[in-house]
């Protein structure tokens, strides 16, 4: 497991071998409970679920239905309550909190609703960022090849307030695939953007996936967003309510639809 760790170059991990059919995370009875006693909220309640390499999961439900809580839980972000998850072949409850963070900052890339970009820094750095962090200077070359590859190669000295909303997006996808990640979690990463610049941020994790071989998370309300995935895992009241394997976008609809109205009974 150690080994794992140090043996991962940023460069190069898990991520680049053969993928498809090993699984990169795995969640085994996941239980997250916040709070205590009468005000004890049961925000994750056994969850088993595992994400091969190669994969675009998205993952829907109702709101407060554990969305969120998964994300931070399989992403080493917050610690369940019990059950164990399993990164990259690490089991993130043996590590401590400095190594919990080198291994969200060399084998995990995060994309937000709000793209999380330094307003100080130009589109080049932004991009550079994690591997500062992670002490390596960055290559201007992959920088250079990364914001090409989203569309962005003529605008490396522009600041984020210079660029529209899907342009920021496309730096914050360009900042997670510098490290080459073993996955990506994206946490609502369309919710800001209209249509069109929503299919073009979405066209851009599918080709990461098809064309890096790197896996996806995708928290998302938007069933069309949900489309784009490979599979949708449906949570409700934190527990795995559902799968759907090559989604479309009526599938995905109607089941939130169903969803939404069970929990809406309760
Ligand atoms: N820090 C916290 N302290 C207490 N309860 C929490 C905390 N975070 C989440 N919860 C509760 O856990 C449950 C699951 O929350 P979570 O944010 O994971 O849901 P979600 O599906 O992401 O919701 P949404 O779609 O509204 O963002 C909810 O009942 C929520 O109120």
């Amino acid at each position: 497991m150690t080994n794992t760790l140090n043996e991962a170059p940023l460069g190069g991990g898990g991520a680049d071998a053969a993928f498809g059919s090993t699984e990169v995370v795995r969640l085994e009875s996941v239980r997250k409970v916040y709070g205590g006693g009468r005000n004890a909220v049961v925000a994750l309640d056994e969850v088993s679920v595992g994400l091969r390499q190669g994969s675009f999961t998205a993952v829907m439900g109702p709101s407060g239905s554990g969305k969120s809580t998964f994300l931070q839980c399989a992403a080493g972000l917050d610690r369940p309550t019990s059950g164990s998850v399993v990164l990259d072949g690490v089991k993130l409850a043996s590590l401590g909190e400095n190594r919990l963070t080198k291994l969200r900052r060399d084998r995990i890339g995060f994309i937000f609703q709000s793209f999380n970009l330094l307003p100080a820094l130009n589109v080049r750095d932004n991009v550079g960022l994690p591997l500062r962090l992670a002490g390596r200077r960055p290559d201007r070359a992959a920088v250079q090849e990364v914001l090409e590859r989203v569309g962005l190669g003529g605008r490396l000295h522009s600041r984020p307030g210079e660029l529209s909303g899907g342009q920021q997006q496309r730096v914050a996808i360009a900042r997670a695939l510098i490290t080459r990640p073993a996955v990506i979690f994206a946490d609502e990463p369309t919710g800001a953007l209209d249509t069109t610049t929503a299919r073009e941020v979405l066209v851009l994790l599918r080709e990461a996936v098809e064309g890096a071989g790197r896996t996806v998370v995708m928290v998302t309300h938007d069933p069309v967003a949900a489309a784009h995935a490979d599979r949708v895992l449906f949570l409700a009241d934190g527990r795995v309510a559902g799968e759907i394997d090559r989604p479309s976008v009526e599938q995905v609809a109607e089941r939130m639809t169903r969803l939404g109205a069970a929990g809406a009974n309760r």
